[in-house]
C-alpha cells in the first residue's frame, strides 16, 4: 500500500487530493498534485508540525520531536526522525541507513527517476511554452519580425554583412587561385643535384628568395611522390597481388596501377618539381656552379596572380588578431558610449512644488518653461530664447533639483550629464562628446541639456597646458553659438565657483541668464522642510516642527535640512517608534551641527582627536596624565579623563 502523502524538499506530492491539517480542516490541494509544495507556499498543509500525516489520521511522532520536514518520492519518505514507508513508521537507526532505505529501488531506476523529475520540472514547462508561440507564430509575423530588425539596425546590418561578403571573396579567390606548390627542400640538395648534374632547369624569382627547379629523375611529376611513398604503393599492390583469387602475378596489373597513380598525380603537377630559398651572399657560387655545369638557369618575376595571393595572405593573417583590438578602439572613439546616450529623456517626477526657498530661481526658470511651452508668445515681440541658463550657488542650495523641475515641469526630454565626464584622456574625445550631446539634444527638441560642475571645462583657456580641456570648451561655445534660433534646446548648467569659468561663456548670447541660488532665509527653510516632511508621520504639528527647525538651523541649506530630516526618521526608527517625536528631530539637527557625539569616548581617542585638531602642541593627554606638580596641562586644559 502506498504512503497517503508525501513531501520532500524539491516538493512531490503524490496521491492525495484531500490533506488534512492538525486543525483537522480539510483542504483540497486538486490541482496542486504533483507540484512541489514548498516553493508554492502550500506548504501549510503538509507542514507536518505535530506530527505525521498518514492515512487521513495525523500521528504523533514517536520521539514528540515537531518540525519534521518530509524528504523522499512517492512512497517512501523520510524526515529527520525516521523511516516512514508503508503505513509503518520505523525509527531510524542512521542517517545512512535512512539514505539507504529511501534508495529502495535499482539503482538505474533511481536514476531515470531523477532523470523524468528533471525532465517535467525544467524541461516540460518549456516545450509547452515554445509550443505555444510557435503555435501563434506565422509566417506573416516571422517576416515582419525580420522587417523590423533590419530596419533598426540597418548600418550593422550592413557592415557584417559587407563583412562577410568580403571574406567570402577571399576564401572563394584564394580556393580558385589555389596551384599545386613544388616540393621543399634544402639549399644542400639543390647544390648536391647540381654537382650530380641531375637539374635540368633553374627559376630564381625576382624580388624573393625563391628558387625553382627541375631535375632529370624519372618522369616529371613521378618525383612529386616521395620514394617512401611509391615503395609503399608498390607494396600494397604486391600484396594484393599475393593474396588474389587466382594468384597470377602480373606485372602489368602493377604498372597499370602505379600509372594511374601517376596520371592523376601528373594532373595536378606544378610547373615545378622542387623549390628552396637561396642562402645570402652564396648567388656567385650557384651561378659559376650552374655554369660550369651548363645548366639552363633563368630569372623571373612572380606573377601577378601569386603575388595577389601573397598579399591577400598577409593582409588576412595580419589583420584578422587585430580585429577585436580595432574593434574596442573603435567603441571607445565612437559615441557609443558618449553621455548623450546614456541619459535617454525619460518620465521627470519633480516639479516645482518639490523646490522651495529659492523663489526668484524658480520665477526666472519658470519663465522659461513657459516659454518652452509655448504658453508665452516671445516671437511676436522679436525676443529670442535665451539659450543658456547658469544657475550659481553654494553647494546644496538646491540648482540640481530646480533643473530637474524645469524639465519635469515643462514636460521635455531632459539630457542631464556631469562636466567631468567631457574630461578625457585622448585629444578630441571630449569635444565629440559635447557634439553628440548637443546631436542628441537637437534631434529631440524641444529639449533641455543640463550640464552640473560647469567649472570643470568651463574654466579660463588657456591657463593649462591641458588641450584637451580647451578643446572641450571650444566645443561647447561653437554649438551653443551653433543653435538655430528655433531649436528650443536650452542649456542649463550649475556651478559653485563662477569666478573662475571663462568669460566667453558667460557672454550674453550663452549663459546669458544668471541666476543665484542661494542660502535660504528661516521661511524658506521651513518651506523646505515642509516639503521634505511630507510623507513623515510627526508626533507633533508639523508646522511646529518646521517653524522650530528653521529657527534652529540659520545658514543652512536645503540639502543640510533634507539631511536632518533623513537622520530624525533614522533616529525614531532606531528606538522603534511608530512616528518621528521633537527628540528625535532636536538630535539630528544637533548631530548635523556638530557631528556625532560618541558619549563612550576614551581618554585615548580625545587625546589622538584633540592632536589632530592642534598638531603644533605636545600630546595634551600624555603630558596631563604624567604631570606630577598637579598643574594644569597646556592651555590650561585639564585632564579630561
Ligand atoms: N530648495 C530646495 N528645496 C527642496 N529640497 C532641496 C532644496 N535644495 C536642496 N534640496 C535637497 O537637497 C538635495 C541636494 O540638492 P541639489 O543636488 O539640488 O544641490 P546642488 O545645489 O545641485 O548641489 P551641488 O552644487 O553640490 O551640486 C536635493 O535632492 C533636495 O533633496
Amino acid at each position: 500500500m502506498a504512503c497517503f502523502s508525501v513531501v520532500c524538499n524539491t516538493g512531490f506530492l503524490s496521491i492525495p487530493n484531500k490533506l488534512e491539517v492538525h486543525g483537522g480542516k480539510s483542504k483540497s490541494l486538486g490541482r496542486y498534485r504533483g507540484f512541489c509544495c514548498r516553493s508554492l507556499g502550500y506548504h501549510k498543509y503538509c507542514n507536518f508540525q505535530h506530527g505525521l500525516l498518514w492515512n487521513n489520521e495525523l500521528r504523533p511522532l514517536s520521539n514528540g520531536k515537531s518540525g519534521v520536514f518530509l524528504k523522499g518520492f512517492n512512497n517512501r519518505c523520510k524526515s529527520k526522525q525516521g523511516l516512514y514507508c508503508y503505513n509503518k513508521i520505523e525509527p531510524l537507526t542512521n542517517a545512512n541507513s535512512a539514505n539507504k532505505q529511501m534508495h529502495l529501488g535499482k539503482k538505474g531506476s533511481t536514476k531515470l527517476r531523477s532523470l523524468r523529475k528533471r525532465f517535467s520540472l525544467r524541461l516540460r514547462p518549456r516545450l509547452r511554452l515554445l509550443t505555444i508561440r510557435l503555435k501563434t507564430v506565422t509566417i506573416r509575423s516571422v517576416l515582419n519580425g525580420i522587417g523590423t530588425f533590419l530596419r533598426k539596425n540597418i548600418r550593422r546590418v550592413t557592415l557584417f554583412s559587407s563583412i562577410s561578403a568580403t571574406l567570402g571573396l577571399c576564401y572563394l579567390f584564394l580556393k580558385l587561385t589555389a596551384v599545386p606548390s613544388p616540393k621543399m627542400v634544402p639549399y644542400s640538395e639543390l647544390i648536391t643535384s647540381l654537382r650530380n648534374e641531375s637539374v635540368t632547369k633553374v627559376l630564381l624569382e625576382e624580388g624573393s628568395r625563391r628558387i625553382y627547379y627541375n631535375t632529370n629523375s624519372r618522369i616529371a611529376g613521378v618525383t612529386h611522390m616521395s620514394d617512401e611513398e611509391l615503395t609503399n604503393e608498390q607494396g600494397e599492390n604486391m600484396a594484393n597481388k599475393v593474396t588474389s583469387d587466382d594468384g597470377s602475378r602480373s606485372d602489368q596489373a602493377l604498372n597499370t596501377n602505379v600509372l594511374k597513380k601517376l596520371s592523376v598525380t601528373q594532373a595536378s603537377t606544378p610547373d615545378w618539381q622542387y623549390s628552396t630559398r637561396k642562402i645570402d651572399h652564396d648567388e656567385k657560387f650557384l651561378l659559376s656552379l650552374m655554369r660550369e655545369k651548363g645548366i639552363t638557369y633563368s630569372s623571373a618575376p612572380q606573377s601577378v596572380l601569386m603575388s595577389m595571393r601573397t598579399t591577400l595572405i598577409t593582409i588576412i593573417s595580419l589583420w584578422i588578431p587585430l580585429l577585436p583590438l580595432m574593434w574596442l578602439l573603435y567603441r571607445q572613439l565612437t559615441a557609443g558610449n558618449s553621455p548623450a546616450k546614456k541619459r535617454r529623456p525619460d518620465n521627470q517626477s519633480v516639479g516645482f512644488d518639490d523646490v522651495e526657498g529659492v523663489d526668484s530661481a524658480k520665477l526666472e526658470l519658470m519663465e522659461i518653461v513657459l516659454c518652452l511651452q509655448g504658453a508665452i508668445n516671445y516671437n511676436k515681440l522679436g525676443a529670442k530664447l535665451p539659450r543658456g541658463v547658469l544657475l550659481v550657488g553654494p553647494p546644496g542650495t538646491g540648482k540640481t533639483l530646480l533643473a530637474r523641475a524645469v524639465a519635469g515641469e515643462a514636460g521635455v526630454p531632459f539630457f542631464t550629464v556631469s562636466a567631468s565626464e567631457f574630461v578625457e584622456m585622448f585629444v578630441g574625445r571630449g569635444a565629440a562628446r559635447i557634439r553628440d550631446l548637443f546631436n542628441m539634444a537637437r534631434k529631440y527638441s524641444p529639449s533641455i541639456i543640463f550640464i552640473d560642475e560647469l567649472d570643470a571645462v568651463g574654466t579660463k583657456r588657456g591657463r593649462s597646458f591641458n588641450d584637451e580641456r580647451d578643446q572641450t570648451l571650444n566645443q561647447l561655445l561653437t554649438e551653443m553659438d551653433g543653435f538655430e534660433s528655433d531649436s528650443k534646446v536650452i542649456v542649463v548648467a550649475a556651478t559653485n565657483r563662477p569666478e573662475v569659468l571663462d568669460s566667453a561663456l558667460c557672454r550674453p548670447g550663452r549663459f546669458s541668464r544668471k541666476i543665484v541660488v542661494g542660502e535660504p532665509d528661516e521661511e524658506g527653510r521651513r518651506k523646505i522642510l515642509a516639503v521634505h516632511l511630507r510623507g513623515i508621520p510627526l508626533e507633533e504639528d508639523s508646522n511646529l516642527i518646521c517653524s522650530l527647525i528653521a529657527s534652529l538651523t540659520p545658514g543652512f541649506v536645503g540639502a543640510d535640512l533634507a539631511n536632518i530630516v533623513n537622520e530624525a526618521a533614522l533616529l525614531a526608527a532606531r528606538r522603534g517608534g511608530e512616528t518621528v517625536a521633537r527628540e528625535d528631530v532636536m538630535e539630528a539637527i544637533e548631530r548635523a551641527k556638530f557631528g556625532i557625539n560618541d558619549k563612550q569616548l576614551r581618554p585615548s581617542t580625545i587625546s589622538k582627536e584633540l592632536e589632530k585638531m592642534f598638531p603644533w602642541m605636545p600630546s595634551l593627554m600624555g603630558k596631563n596624565n604624567t604631570r606630577q606638580d598637579g598643574l594644569p596641562g597646556p592651555l590650561g586644559y585639564q585632564a579630561l579623563s
